[in-house]
């Protein structure tokens, strides 16, 4: 049986009074690999805001892991965030501090208490990354895709029921981004969902999965060509 992890049913989404996106029918199950493309400003950014509670769903039905984003309150917005992984563009990891206390500033927060479980957890996610040996660095120190494994490693920490990924390697050279997308699939291919969205399309091709395109203020399904 699948487990939807993320459903949306006639939602529109906005900005201020701007219409971005109208009548999104979407829905992901656990497991799935979903991209997100589409032109700049056509939605895409917007849309995985809706998804992390930075813009407030007012049309339409939208559920994600267990929580309804119509009736999303400013108090649960900490915890649906907890059960989600995100990943940005830029990485945004804290500049003045070591990648162990990067990791361990986010685990505390989120009420880890115990060192010795909260160093496991840290040598965990780092080995998922292929950077267990880095966690003394500071982020000036690595290069941009070690500084996104980093931030995917960070996204792991609480175990997310889906990970939402905005343009990932948009900062990266071409043979990084596919070194940090090898780190996404592998990570997919043990159980995690992944929602990507993404401008590049030589990704799309080299890794092809089921892709959801944002145009003309609607979100459709793409079937990708088989050459
Ligand atoms: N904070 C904001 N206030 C008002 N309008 C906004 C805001 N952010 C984005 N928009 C508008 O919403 C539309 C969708 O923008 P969005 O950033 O979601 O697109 P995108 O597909 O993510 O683009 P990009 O690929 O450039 O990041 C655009 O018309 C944009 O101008």
């Amino acid at each position: 049986m699948s487990e939807t992890i993320l459903q949306l049913k006639n939602a529109s989404i906005y900005q201020g009074d701007n219409m971005v996106l109208s009548d999104v029918n979407i829905e992901m199950n656990k497991g799935d690999f979903v991209y997100l493309i589409g032109k700049t400003g056509s939605g895409k950014s917007s849309f995985m805001k809706t998804l992390y509670g930075d813009l407030q769903l007012t049309e339409g039905e939208g559920h994600i892991v267990d929580y309804d984003l119509r009736t999303l309150k400013e108090n649960d917005i900490p915890f649906l965030r907890r059960k989600l992984g995100i990943v940005f563009q830029d990485f945004k990891l804290l500049p003045d501090r070591t990648i162990n206390s990067n990791l361990e500033f986010v685990l505390k927060a989120t009420g880890w208490k115990d060192k010795t479980k909260i160093s496991e957890r840290i040598d965990a996610v780092l080995d998922k990354v292929a950077m267990k040996t880095k966690g003394f660095k500071f982020p000036h120190e690595l290069s941009g895709g070690e500084q996104q494994r980093i931030a995917i490693a960070r996204a792991l920490l609480n175990e997310p029921e889906l990970i939402l990924a905005d343009e990932p390697t948009g900062n990266l050279d071409p043979q990084t981004s596919i070194e940090v997308m090898e780190v996404l699939r592998d990570i997919n291919n043990n159980g995690n969902t992944i929602l990507m969205a993404t401008h590049d399309y030589a990704l799309l091709l080299k890794y092809p999965s089921k892709t959801l395109k944002c145009d003309e203020n609607k979100v459709f399904e793409v079937v990708q060509r088989k050459n």
